[in-house]
């Protein structure tokens, strides 16, 4: 679990030389790719995350952000299809249940796919912030093998905000909500503008996701406030 802000101590974390800038890519970061790895503990002046008023209640679906998501979109068939459900506070539940596609060794779940799980939960948080944000960093431990066929029950909290970087953990359980846990995250995400995907997204698919006559389907592509 990530430590919230007033026990965070946040002796390592360090300062990035602005030197070995990446040019010319709009969005990809000023960090030079030789950094040291910066810390996943909220500085002591991160605050308590807030829910949105407009959030969806407790207990409500979340559904899909976007149908061509590889996460939560229904339009891809071997996706992972994970249905996240508002929890109280800054936190959701989610479930994912691990199909033959999504095999790594022979009947087991891929790790790569569970840290996609893990992503795609952790990523949802900001949709009750109403936050457009993106994943920076991601630590994950595998604690127990996942067969295919099980449901993963995932929870993942919010637990602090500093300026644009948003802290967060996540964990996913198996045999049952309150079963062991298999797999858990803590994660970093960073606060972007619109243009961090129009600029960056290949055009084709920007221009579909843009065009969709529903607004609130445009909005949440890009989980921007409707
Ligand atoms: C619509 C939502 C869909 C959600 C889908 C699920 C989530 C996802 O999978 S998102 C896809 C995967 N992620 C990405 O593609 C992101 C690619 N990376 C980037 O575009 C950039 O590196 C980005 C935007 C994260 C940061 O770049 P930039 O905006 O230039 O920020 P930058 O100035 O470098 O950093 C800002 C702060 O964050 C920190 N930071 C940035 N990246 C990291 C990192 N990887 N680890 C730790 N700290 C980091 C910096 O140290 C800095 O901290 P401080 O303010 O204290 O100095």
């Amino acid at each position: 679990m990530a430590r919230g802000p007033a026990q965070a101590t946040d002796t390592g974390r360090e300062r990035i030389p602005r030197k070995g800038r990446v040019s010319g890519v709009s969005g990809a970061t000023n960090r030079p790719e030789s950094a040291g790895r910066p810390s996943l503990t909220p500085p002591p002046d991160a605050t308590a995350p807030a829910r949105h008023p407009d959030a969806p209640a407790p207990g409500e679906l979340l559904g899909a952000h976007y149908d061509q998501c590889f996460g939560c979109g229904e339009g891809l068939p071997h996706g992972l299809h994970l249905a996240a459900r508002a929890d109280e506070g800054v936190s959701v539940t989610a479930e994912f249940t691990v199909q033959p596609a999504h095999q790594g060794a022979p009947g087991l779940a891929h790790g790569g796919v569970l840290a996609t799980a893990l992503d795609e939960t952790l990523g949802s948080l900001n949709w009750l912030r109403r936050a457009i944000a993106v994943t920076g960093r991601l630590e994950s431990d595998f604690l127990r093998p996942v067969p295919v066929g099980s449901v993963l029950y995932l929870s993942a909290r919010c637990t602090a905000v500093a300026g644009r970087k948003i802290y967060s953990s996540a964990e996913g359980r198996i045999g049952g909500p309150d079963g062991p846990v298999a797999v858990r995250a803590e994660a970093l995400f960073i606060e972007v503008k619109l243009d961090h995907f129009t600029q960056n997204g290949r055009p084709e698919e920007i221009r579909a996701a843009m065009s969709d006559p529903d607004q609130v389907k445009v909005a949440r592509a890009f989980e921007v406030n409707p």
